[in-house]
């Protein structure tokens, strides 16, 4: 019987065994620039998995501004904005500023909001790290957690921040899901992991919601 499958990679290339992969530094660094430029003019797109930020999907070929069609001068301030904070890191570092931005962006279902946020990391060549708050997994902790190790270079989108919380007084004796285990996240939980001091990365999120009033 057959315990290793060999393949042939190339003619410097060591072979896969088993399932792992045994590979020299420069067929690393050739697959690195090999999967970079793969991602080139392209925007990776990543999914919270547990505790970490995996990609999904094949990375999306960047979508331009000019097809998102916003109400006149918004997509313009907000991309000046976003490119202001990234060009000024002293700024918040020199008054002890956590380096974040954040925007909440709303409006009914379909009209646009994901589409514009994918067209502008496309503009700044950022991946896009997405979550919907909505998620009933989703803990303060784990919320603060993921912030924290958000690829560089990202924009965080988190969606549904309408339909996200749970009122910290049900917490923990009268939320079934506390007592599961399971907590929940709470306004402040948010509140403070977007403020939180956990990272000095340039952290730029993005809010959606459909209700205004709710949010
Ligand atoms: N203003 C717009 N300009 C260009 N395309 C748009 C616009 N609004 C919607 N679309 C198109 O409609 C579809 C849905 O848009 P999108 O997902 O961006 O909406 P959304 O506001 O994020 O919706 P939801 O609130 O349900 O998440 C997309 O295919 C998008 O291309």
């Amino acid at each position: 019987m057959k315990t290793h499958v060999w393949f042939l990679l190339q003619n410097d290339a060591p072979p896969l065994r088993g399932n792992r992969v045994l590979v020299s530094s420069g067929t690393k660094n050739k697959a690195r620039e090999l999967a970079l430029k793969q991602e080139e003019g392209r925007t990776v797109m990543y999914t919270a998995m547990g505790a970490e930020w995996r990609p999904f999907g094949f990375p999306r070929r960047r979508r331009p501004l000019s097809s998102v069609v916003l109400e006149a001068g918004v997509a313009e301030r907000i991309v000046d904005d976003v490119k202001d904070f990234i060009g000024n890191p002293k700024w918040y570092t020199d008054r002890g500023i956590p380096y974040r931005r954040g925007y909440l962006l709303y409006g009914p279902p379909g009209c646009g909001k994901s589409s514009f946020i994918t067209a502008l990391a496309g503009e700044l060549g950022y991946s896009i790290c997405l979550m919907s708050l909505s998620d009933r997994t989703l803990s303060d902790d784990r919320l603060n957690h993921l912030l924290s190790v958000a690829p560089q270079q990202s924009i965080i989108l988190l969606e549904d921040v309408d339909a996200a919380f749970v009122s910290r007084d049900l917490l923990p004796t009268e939320n079934p899901l506390a007592f599961q285990g399971m907590g929940r996240l709470t306004f402040s939980g948010l509140l403070n992991s977007l403020d939180g001091v956990a990272s000095s990365e340039a952290r730029i999120v993005f809010m959606t919601t459909n209700f205004i009033d709710r949010s």
